[in-house]
């Protein structure tokens, strides 16, 4: 057992999806996975390993925000040994042609945070993603008839900003879509030599204001989950 996480060694596979919301993780272990166990209840950051098509595959709450997936990445690789992490999220889209419902995956994460800066003594270090699982991941949605952006997307310290036009300048240097968590991700990823993605869908649109209702939300994170799950058992 880790500080955040009530497991057993053995208790995690090597292969874990982490949707920021608990309850999208359990969605994916009801929906998606057999044989499934929940591992972990601590803070109500729920935790289940199942398999899917016959492979091992844990699904694992993050919480919202770099600190937060901070943690649990951190000691899904040091303690549970995980090797494969696919973070499943929300974003809000920053271009005018990435739509709500959209797929976005996140090639690189800029970030207004100093996780990266506190690391490397105020340098400027670039988190990126694992480059097989992009392309498998690219690869799963060209087959299902869909077309992720791939970019380089925003992890933002806060949802509620001060500056409700600060995002246009990320935009205009081709930022795709702003989310929360996947600058630690691929850190901590490229820190303990594991390999990360982050997969997005498009909530709402801070371009035209538009956001997805919540059935809408439901529908289209399916085609994202799915895509992760087909992407979490290639090699
Ligand atoms: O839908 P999730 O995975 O939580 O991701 C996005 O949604 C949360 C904000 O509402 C942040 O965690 C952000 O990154
Ligand atoms: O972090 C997030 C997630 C979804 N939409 C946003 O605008 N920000």
């Amino acid at each position: 057992m880790s500080i955040h996480i009530g497991a057993k060694p053995g208790d995690v596979a090597e292969v874990v999806l982490m949707p920021g919301d608990p309850l999208r993780a359990k969605y994916i272990a009801d929906n998606y996975l057999e044989d499934v166990v929940q591992y972990n209840n601590v803070r109500g950051m729920l935790g289940f390993t199942g398999t899917y098509k016959g492979h091992r595959i844990s699904v694992q709450g993050s919480g919202m925000g770099i600190p937060s997936i901070g943690i649990y990445a951190h000691e899904l690789i040091t303690e549970f040994n995980v090797r494969k992490l696919i973070r499943v999220g929300s974003c809000g889209s920053m271009q005018p042609h990435i739509k709500p419902r959209d797929l976005v995956i996140a090639m690189s994460a800029s970030t207004d945070s100093s996780f990266n800066q506190n690391r490397f003594g105020g340098k400027d270090y670039s988190p990126a993603a694992d480059f097989e699982m992009l392309r498998k991941a690219n690869e799963v949605a060209n087959a299902k008839g869909i077309k992720p952006y791939n970019g380089n997307i925003l992890s933002s310290d806060a949802f509620y900003g001060d500056d409700a036009d600060e995002w246009k300048k990320w935009a205009k240097y081709g930022v795709l879509a702003v989310e929360m968590e996947t600058t630690a991700l691929y850190t901590i990823a490229a820190q303990f030599n594991a390999r990360a993605m982050t997969i997005l869908t498009v909530s709402d649109s801070l371009v035209t204001g538009e956001e997805l209702s919540s059935e809408d939300r439901q529908n289209t994170f399916t085609d994202m989950m799915e895509i992760a799950l087909e992407t979490a058992i290639a090699d």
